[in-house]
């Protein structure tokens, strides 16, 4: 891995965030790429859907709406161990989701004088779970469950064909775990081309399709690789999306207590996951550059997806960023926003409440990110490419908007209806004032005698 030696510099906080290591491809790059599969998409429905399966995934699919048949017999041949695996993951995610569910509250400011919030579901969700490079029944649930629990009345998943399937059915673990969740609208679409599905909707081109395939959807949710990222940042504002949950990142914030052995491996096991996942390990101990370093050179070449985590390690967008100390270590992981941020030090209480910006934080050596991959209870769809320092990562909010419910009588209009109109003017805006005034005086136009009209009133 680079370095990246920040000692004895003391950076201005854009200096800071320039120096934070990034992919060299970024969505602007993809944009080019991105951009003509969602227009073909939204021209040609369902046919050009078929066609990006075959050209992406290799495989055409026979059926992109898959049967509710094939998630069920896909959940009866399910490994035993797998499945105790997923019902476990669901448990403890259904846990946090029930305490996440946010209350409707009101504030009472006078008599007759009420502001009260509702919490309402988004109507109809479509939720992306990754299938290139590997198979994700973990994001099934970590995308599903919140959506239940905030009580989303429709939902729809997308997940690539799987290449080794003649019909171009998805995975079948990812189909097994559909069936535990009761979901029952899956389309074997990935990629740019399942968020364009999403944003427009698509027409069916073959008769097991039916007239419309998909209908579109309020909002866009789930993580997936940088063509995923994109696509859903270019149909935002069209629709809602929850964050760029692109490829996968790890941040570790350690000093010289950490374990060099055990660094290694979870700057690999998110690595693992794509070209371009990041890992960067931010410390003040050249010892434990050092010995990290050592232990990757034993590690990577024996790992099961080598090329693809050196790949990953010697790019751009990983790291050891090397600091005076472990206040310079936060400022710098908190320029860096990591998706993840593991927290190896002394005292890893002290540290936690200091960072600003990460996607979720792993406090101490047993919390590792795998935990919250697969079954902390927490989720795992997470902001990246620096997005932390402004997004969050999925959740029952997610899933749910808040409104302002107006709740005024006539008592409490009364009270303030000089202001109001007082306000209104200064704006320019003498109608709204009048609005307001004519529930009370006989004529709002009558500027000469409008504050006398207000006295008589009793509006001052
Ligand atoms: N941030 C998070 O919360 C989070 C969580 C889980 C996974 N991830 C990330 O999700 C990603 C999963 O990636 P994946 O590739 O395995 O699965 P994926 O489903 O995201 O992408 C596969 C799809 O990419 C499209 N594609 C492939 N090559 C293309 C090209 N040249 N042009 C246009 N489209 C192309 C294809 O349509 C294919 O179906 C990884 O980057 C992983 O790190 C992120
Ligand atoms: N680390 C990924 C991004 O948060 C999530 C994941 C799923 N499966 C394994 N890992
Ligand atoms: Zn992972």
């Amino acid at each position: 891995m680079r370095i990246i030696d920040l000692r004895g510099k003391n950076l201005s906080r854009a200096e800071l965030l320039a120096a934070m290591p990034r992919a060299e491809m970024g969505t602007s790059e993809a944009t080019d790429l991105v951009r003509p599969i969602l227009e073909d998409v939204k021209a040609r429905g369902a046919a050009a859907l078929r066609d990006f399966g075959e050209k992406f995934d290799g495989v055409r699919p026979t059926n992109l709406r898959v049967p509710v048949e094939a998630m069920k017999n896909a959940l009866e041949t399910l490994d035993p161990e797998v499945r105790a695996a997923i019902e476990e993951s669901v448990h403890r995610a259904r846990a946090v989701a029930k305490s996440q569910v946010p209350h409707d509250f009101h504030t009472d400011l006078a008599d007759g004088a009420r502001v009260a919030e509702r919490w309402i579901p988004i109507q109809r969700v479509g939720l992306y779970v990754p299938g290139g490079k590997a198979v994700y029944p973990s994001s099934v649930i970590m995308n599903t469950v919140p959506a239940q629990a905030a009580g989303v009345e429709s939902l729809a998943i997308a997940t690539p064909p799987s290449k080794g399937d003649p019909d171009g059915l998805p995975n079948k673990t990812i189909l097994a775990t559909c069936a535990i969740l009761g979901v029952e609208e899956v389309y074997a679409v990935g990629g740019a081309q399942a968020i364009a599905m999403f944003a427009y909707g698509a027409k069916g081109s073959e008769p097991q399709d039916g007239e419309i395939l998909c209908d579109p959807v309020d909002k866009i949710t789930g993580p997936g690789n940088i063509f995923v990222a994109t696509a859903k940042s270019l149909v935002s504002g069209f629709v809602g999306i929850d964050a760029v949950a692109g490829p996968t990142e790890i941040g570790i914030i350690a000093d010289k207590t950490a374990n060099p052995s055990l660094l290694a491996a979870d700057l690999i096991g998110q690595a693992e996951h794509d070209e371009l996942a990041g890992s960067v390990l931010f410390t003040d101990s050249t010892d434990i550059a050092e010995k990290v370093q050592e232990n990757l050179n034993y590690r990577v070449p024996r790992t099961e997806h080598a090329e693809r985590v050196h790949t990953s390690l010697s790019g751009t967008q990983s790291a050891i960023v090397l600091t005076d100390d472990l206040d310079q270590s936060i400022d710098a992981a908190n320029a860096y926003a990591a998706e993840h941020l593991e927290i190896q030090t002394a005292d890893a209480d002290a540290v936690v409440p200091r960072i600003k910006n990460a996607g979720a934080i792993f406090r101490g050596p047993y919390s590792p990110v795998p935990l919250g991959d697969y079954m902390s209870g927490s989720n795992h769809v997470l902001p990246t490419g620096g997005t932390a320092r402004f997004a969050a990562g999925l959740g029952v909010h997610t899933f749910m908007k808040p409104v302002e419910v107006i709740e005024y009588d006539e008592q409490g209009l009364k009270a303030i209806a000089a202001r109001i109109n007082a306000f209104a003017v200064s704006e320019d805006l003498p109608a709204h004032g009048e609005c307001v005034l004519s529930r009370f005086i006989d004529d709002p136009y009558d500027k000469a005698t409008i504050v006398e009209q207000e006295k008589k009133a009793g509006l001052r």
